[in-house]
């Protein structure tokens, strides 16, 4: 199967400019392509994994991709999707996310060296403003820019004329990646298509009209539901472990819907066709079970943080479920408990009803604290305690830095220790 036949069995295709001349191209020579990403912050979402997942499965078919850091253009701001104009950033913050992206770019696609990642402030920045006028600005039609969708739903409020010039840096960058690089193919989300094909315009002209230049969008993912893909409950799923745990990730995707987990294995698993048809079986016939989802938490945790963070986030998971969290390790527990209720103690040794109910206040009384205990609810660090006298020491586990209540059958509390 041909890589755009695979992107089309995908669902990945949004538009393309010419199909017939791209399915062509693929099938003569590795062809160079880029997608590129703005740095307006210091980490992807899983939203942006998505052109990046598409250029590593033309990776994989033997193509040749590029990833362009918006180092340049993340200074002005695109306005594609965006229905105000966007504050500018300032230069220190430009930089530090380009950092941080491109360290995150490379982790995820750049250790074998066949996925290049540049940034379009070493082109874009060296050319000055007459050069700009007359080199490029002469190529670009007011009226045909006036009518690119993006700035077209954009007149009413208003646009700054540096919003407007966008497209210009954009349509740069694919003339400069074909010059140097025979890069022929631009890809980006549905919002990119103005862009993209406002790019492939310059090179025509510029180039001359029989340049074999391709286009590419893939469409907005949208879940069954009708909210938006990638949030959740705590907002962007992020691909930084800072912001976002690796258990967090992982538990993201174990919750996918069964209408919509097909559709993410198409996107963001490099499993074959056979193996997610079997998938698909899967939750048509045993939808309990939940195995597409956990195939799907496992290969885009694993993707994402490699193969340890998916062995920990299992065995999180696994403990919370089970009660048995003795075996946790800080680090597990500090990703675990992340939103869970929290409180921080002294590592003082305290008679268990107090300190249930004083010092942490868990309990809202001694009477309801002695008659959970009796009853066998309440466990300290996966253990039952049923002696309303017991002692706590809170430094007795998990190297001294955290004491694990549990309450009921699902109810956990952390308390770290001091
Ligand atoms: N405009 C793209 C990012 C981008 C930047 C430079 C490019 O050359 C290509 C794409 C976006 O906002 O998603």
């Amino acid at each position: 199967m041909s890589i755009i036949d695979e992107l089309k069995w995908r669902g990945a295709i949004n538009q393309q400019t010419d199909e017939a001349g791209l399915s062509e191209l693929v099938a003569q020579k590795a062809v160079g392509l880029y997608a590129g990403i703005d740095p307006t912050g210091d980490s992807m979402h899983i939203g942006h994994l998505i052109p990046f997942m598409i250029l590593k499965r033309f990776q994989l078919a033997g193509h040749r991709p590029y990833i362009v850091i918006g180092g340049a253009t993340g200074s002005i701001g695109d306005p594609s999707g965006k229905k105000s104009e966007r504050k500018l950033q300032t230069m220190d913050q430009v930089r530090h996310n380009q950092d941080c992206l491109t360290a995150q770019m490379e982790h995820l696609f750049g250790q074998d060296g066949s996925f290049k990642i540049v940034n379009n402030y070493d082109w874009l920045s060296k050319l000055s403003l007459l050069d700009f006028l007359r080199d490029y600005g002469k190529l670009f039609n007011v009226n045909t820019m006036l009518n690119k969708e993006i700035v077209a739903s954009r007149l009413e409020v208003g646009i700054s004329y540096t919003e407007f010039t966008y497209q210009i840096l954009q349509s740069i960058d694919f003339l400069h990646l074909y010059q140097h690089e025979d890069v022929q193919l631009q890809i980006g989300g549905a919002d990119q298509w103005g862009n993209i094909t406002s790019g492939i315009d310059l090179i025509h002209r510029q180039e001359g009209a029989d340049a074999k230049v391709y286009g590419l969008t893939i469409p907005l993912l949208l879940k069954a539901d009708g909210t938006k893909f990638g949030k959740s409950e705590g907002g962007n799923v992020w691909l930084d472990p800072k912001k976002t745990s690796p258990y967090e990730f992982y538990q993201f995707w174990i919750n996918t819907d069964d209408r919509d987990v097909v559709k993410f294995l198409k996107y963001f698993t490099f499993l074959s066709q056979d193996e997610i048809q079997d998938l698909a079986t899967a939750v048509a016939t045993h939808p309990e079970k939940r195995e597409a989802q956990t195939r799907l938490a496992e290969e885009v945790t694993e993707f994402v943080h490699g193969h340890q963070a998916v062995v920990e986030a299992k065995h999180i998971t696994k403990a919370l479920f089970s009660g048995d969290v003795a075996a946790l390790t800080a680090s597990e527990i500090e990703q675990g408990f992340k939103n869970m209720p929290s409180v921080t103690v002294s590592s003082d040794k305290q008679g268990l009803v107090e300190w249930l109910v004083d010092t942490t206040q868990i309990e809202s009384s001694r009477r309801q604290a002695r008659e959970d205990i009796t009853n066998g609810a309440i466990r300290i660090n996966g253990e039952k305690v049923t002696d309303t006298n017991a002692e706590i020491d809170p430094t007795s586990a998990f190297e001294g830095k955290f004491v694990i209540v549990r309450r009921g059958k699902k109810r956990y509390f952390l308390a770290r220790v001091q």
